[in-house]
């Protein structure tokens, strides 16, 4: 679906507005023409996207918007200070209630989105929730936009896009932590670094595709590792006997709480 409406990005300058910039352009649903990013720095630090508006006056991103994302840090909301009213509001910021920004831009549309790292290479997995005067077909702009950073779905409940803020926002950095594991371990058993680094990168990588196949179910693969009764049931089984699924939920509940904080500072 190509987008009709304006988008501005407020933060577009930073480290995911500017990955959703990239990816709406380059995937061809956004014109650059119609896209303004704004932030506070010098505007030659911006991305370099050809077309695209860059100011630093976020009441001039408002005005040539129909769409106003919200990707500054939950802590510097506070000092955005724009009036929104009648346009839709889209903030990817966790932590912040869709109440919080509707107080503070005017909007009656907000829409709350926690999209993730791999944005940057269209990958991200978005969950959005929309408040109920969100109309239908700002919906679809919505889902057509996080499908340009990768895959997108809409939840029913604005406590699942807190609970998200572990799970699919923080959840990226995970396969590194485990890649990263598997470097150190590999290195203390003799192993170069330097093949250590491409072993473990490949596994995981490689094998997240696995569960990107279409009908693929997590459990049922862990399953048949398990009852093959192999190599693979005792490194899964060690793992789940030190606290692998404990250390997880408290990696979750960390990102949740974090993100209540932040929003407070
Ligand atoms: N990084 C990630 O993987 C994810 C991030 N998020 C959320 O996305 C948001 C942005 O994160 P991220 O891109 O990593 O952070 P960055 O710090 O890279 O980007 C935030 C940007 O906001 C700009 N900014 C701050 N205040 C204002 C203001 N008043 N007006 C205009 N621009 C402003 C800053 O630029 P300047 O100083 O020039 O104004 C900065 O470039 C956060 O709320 C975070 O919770 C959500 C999911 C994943
Ligand atoms: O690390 C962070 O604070 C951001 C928010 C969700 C994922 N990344």
């Amino acid at each position: 679906m190509t987008i009709e409406q304006r988008i501005g990005i407020i933060g577009g300058n930073g480290w995911l507005g500017s990955a959703i910039a990239s990816a709406a352009v380059d995937s061809g649903a956004v014109d650059p023409a119609r896209l303004t990013l704004s932030g506070r720095s010098d505007l030659s630090t911006f991305p370099a996207i050809p077309d695209v508006h860059r100011t630093n006056l976020n009441a001039e991103l408002v005005e040539r918007s129909d769409v106003v994302i919200l990707s500054v840090g939950p802590a510097q909301f506070a000092d955005v200070r724009i009036d929104a009213a009648g346009k839709l509001v889209v903030s990817v910021m966790a932590g912040i209630t869709a109440a919080r920004i509707t107080e503070r831009t005017g909007a009656a549309e907000v829409v709350r989105t926690i999209p993730n790292a791999a944005a940057a290479v269209r990958r991200s997995f978005t969950p959005w929730y929309a408040t109920p005067p969100v109309s239908a077909s700002n919906k679809a702009l919505v889902q057509a936009l996080f499908e340009a950073c990768g895959e997108a779905s809409e939840v029913p409940e604005e406590s699942h896009i807190d609970y998200c803020v572990g799970m699919t926002g923080s959840g990226a950095a995970f396969p590194a932590l485990l890649a990263e594991a598997m470097i150190a371990h590999a290195v203390t058993h003799g192993l170069p670094r330097a093949f250590a680094e491409r072993a473990a990168a490949g596994v995981v990588a490689g094998a997240s595709q696995l569960l990107a196949r279409p009908g693929a179910d997590a459990a049922r693969i862990v399953q048949e590792m398990i009852d093959y009764r192999g190599t693979t049931a005792a490194a899964l089984l060690a793992m789940r006997e030190r606290g692998f699924d404990e250390a997880v939920a408290a990696g979750l509940a960390a990102a949740s709480a974090k993100a209540a904080a932040m929003s407070k500072a």
